[in-house]
C-alpha cells in the first residue's frame, strides 16, 4: 500500500517536471506516465512540430529534466512536417538495458523520419481496442478475410508482443526464421501473416519491458517482406502502451476501426482507444460492437458513437460459430458494414495514388 503510495507520488512529480520543461520550451503535448515494476516510464506525444529542435536532445533533455527512468518522444506523421517544413529525424529511444535485436534478425531498429507505409503495401487499417479480451483479434482475423473474399491481397501484422493472437487462429508447427535480416510472413487462408509468436517463443517474451517490446514491434513493422499487399490489418495490443507508440511513429495508418462489447464500461475504454488515433491524425472508420445479443446488451452505451462522431460499422453475436478454431476461410464474423467502409477507403486511396503501388 505504502509503496503504490510512494509510486503515485513519484509518478506526480514526473509528470510535473515534464510539464514545466515542456511549457519553458513552448511545446504542445500528450503526456502519458506509467509505472511498472517500480519504474516510471513517460511517454511524450507532441502535438505541434519540433521546429528546428534535433528529437534526440529533446528526448534526453526531457528525461533528464523529469526524473522518470525511461522516456519515450514521439511526433507523428503531422508533426513531423514541423513548422519549418524540415522533416524532423525521428530516433528510437536509448534502449538501456533492453536488446536491440529481439527478434535475432542480425539487424538493428534503425531511425525513421516519419510513419511509412512498408514497402509494397498499399494500405494500413489498425484495429484497436482500449482493452483486452473484447474480440479485436478476432474482429481482425474476420476482417481480413472477408476482404481476401473480394478478391484483395491481405496481410496480418499482430503488435501483440506479450500475448499475440494470430498462432491460436492461425497455427503452424514450425517456428520461422528470419531470413537475411528480413521477417518471412507465415501463409494461411490466402493471409500473408506475422506474428511474434511464429518466430519467438512466446514465454521468452513474458519478461520484455518498455524498450525491448518496442524493439521487437519495431523489428515487425520495418522488416517483414510482404511481397505486394492491397491491405495490410495491424491487430492491435489491447490499451495503449508501448507497442502503439512504435505503431504511430514507424507506420503510416490509412484508417482504424475499434472494437468494443456493448458493456457500459466500454464507455471509457472507446474513449482511449479513440483519442490514440486522433492524436496521430489516422481516420476513425468506425467501431465494430462485438459479443452483442448477450448480458451485456446489443449497443454501445446510448450517445457514446455520437459524442465520439464515430459510425457503428457492424454488429457481431456473440456466439460460437464466430469464435470457433482454427481460423477457416468461413470463419469469423460477417463484417458487411466494416468491409465496406475498407473498400470504399481501399478505392479512394487507390484512386488518389493513381496507378503507384506506394
Ligand atoms: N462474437 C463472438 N462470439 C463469441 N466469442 C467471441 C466473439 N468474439 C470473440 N470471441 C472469443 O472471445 C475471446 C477473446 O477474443 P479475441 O482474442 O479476439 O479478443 P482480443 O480483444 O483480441 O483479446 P486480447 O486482448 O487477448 O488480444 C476469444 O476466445 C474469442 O474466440
Amino acid at each position: 500500500m505504502m509503496r503504490r503510495f510512494k509510486e503515485a507520488a513519484r509518478q506526480g512529480r514526473v509528470e510535473n517536471a515534464l510539464r514545466k520543461a515542456l511549457a519553458e520550451k513552448g511545446l504542445a503535448a500528450e503526456i502519458t506516465i506509467r509505472a511498472l515494476e517500480g519504474r516510471i516510464s513517460a511517454a511524450v506525444v507532441l502535438k505541434e512540430g519540433l521546429g528546428a529542435q534535433d528529437p534526440a536532445a529533446l528526448e534526453a533533455e526531457l528525461l533528464g529534466a523529469s526524473g522518470a527512468d525511461r522516456l519515450t518522444l514521439v511526433t507523428t506523421a503531422h508533426e513531423n512536417a514541423g513548422s519549418s517544413g524540415r522533416p524532423a529525424p525521428l530516433k528510437p529511444a536509448p534502449a538501456r538495458g533492453g536488446h536491440a535485436d529481439p527478434l535475432g534478425l542480425g539487424a538493428k531498429v534503425q531511425a525513421r523520419p516519419s510513419p511509412q507505409r512498408p514497402n509494397g503495401v498499399r494500405a494500413v487499417i489498425a484495429v484497436a481496442s482500449g482493452k483486452g479480451g473484447v474480440g479485436k483479434s478476432t474482429v481482425a482475423a474476420s476482417l481480413a478475410l472477408r476482404l481476401s473474399e473480394q478478391g484483395l491481397r491481405v496481410g496480418i501484422l499482430d503488435l501483440d508482443i506479450h500475448g499475440p493472437s494470430l498462432p491460436v487462429l492461425f497455427p503452424r508447427e514450425e517456428k520461422l526464421r528470419g531470413e537475411e535480416g528480413r521477417v518471412i510472413p507465415a501463409e494461411a487462408e490466402g493471409l500473408k501473416l506475422v506474428s511474434l509468436g511464429y518466430m519467438v517463443d512466446e514465454r521468452q517474451a513474458v519478461a520484455w519491458r518498455g524498450p525491448m517490446v518496442m524493439n521487437a514491434a519495431r523489428q515487425l513493422i520495418d522488416e517483414t517482406d510482404w511481397g505486394e499487399l492491397d491491405i495490410l490489418i495491424v491487430d492491435t495490443p489491447p490499451g495503449t502502451g508501448d507497442a502503439h507508440l512504435s505503431m504511430i511513429q514507424r507506420l503510416k495508418l490509412d484508417g482504424a476501426v475499434l472494437v468494443a462489447t456493448p458493456s457500459p464500461l466500454a464507455l471509457a475504454d472507446v474513449r482511449r482507444g479513440a483519442s490514440l488515433f486522433e492524436k496521430a491524425g489516422t481516420p476513425l472508420l468506425g467501431v465494430v460492437v462485438n459479443m452483442t445479443g448477450g448480458p451485456m446488451g446489443d449497443d454501445l452505451p446510448p450517445g457514446l458513437a455520437e459524442e465520439l462522431g464515430l459510425d457503428v460499422l457492424d454488429r457481431t453475436p456473440l456466439s460460437p460459430g464466430v469464435a470457433s478454431l482454427p481460423f477457416r476461410k468461413e470463419s469469423g464474423a460477417t463484417l458487411e458494414g466494416t468491409t465496406q467502409a475498407v473498400t470504399a477507403l481501399f478505392a479512394q486511396l487507390k484512386g488518389d495514388s493513381g496507378a503507384r503501388s506506394d
